[in-house]
């Protein structure tokens, strides 16, 4: 079963969102298998934004990430990567259809109050990156019968 690092940014936490992302993702079918509330040390997003040193606005985006805690989650489910990157919607809010998460909650591209990996190859580093082994939960929940 695949699985995806999710992120609720500083932005989304403190404009208390975290719950209404975590509930769209569940009712969605999707099973949440690690997640806790964490302030990024900055050598740590530095390394998860590392596709983006050379961008002009790679400092500016590692000072927001490390600005607050952020709610770090890991989700698994079928297509789960693809599918909640549409859940969120597009990266820029101000293009992000009415529906999705950026589209319902953000304005601009710097604060767009969520983060998802783009690939499996991604997720498996992200997921590397802020979780151990032992913080990702394996178990069976018996309603995956109704969603599958
Ligand atoms: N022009 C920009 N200025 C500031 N931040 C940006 C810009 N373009 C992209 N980003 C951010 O860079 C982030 C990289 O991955 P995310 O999906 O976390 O979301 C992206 C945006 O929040």
């Amino acid at each position: 079963m695949e699985k995806t690092f999710l992120m609720v940014k500083p932005d989304g936490v403190q404009r208390n969102v975290v719950g209404e992302i975590v509930a769209r993702f569940e009712k969605k079918g999707f099973q949440l298998v690690g997640a806790k509330l964490m302030s990024i040390p900055r050598e740590l997003a530095e390394e998860h934004y590392g596709e983006h040193k050379e961008r002009p606005f790679f400092g500016e985006l590692v000072d927001f990430i490390t600005s607050g805690p952020v709610f770090a989650m890991v989700w698994q489910g079928e297509n789960v990567i693809a599918t909640a990157r549409q859940m969120m919607g597009t990266t820029n809010p101000k293009d992000a259809a009415p529906g999705t998460i950026r589209g319902d909650f953000g304005l601009t591209v710097g604060k767009n109050i969520i983060h998802g990996s783009d690939s499996p190859a991604s997720a498996e580093r992200e997921i590397g990156i802020f979780f151990k082994e032992e913080e990702l939960a394996e178990y069976t929940k018996l309603i995956d019968g109704w969603v599958y």
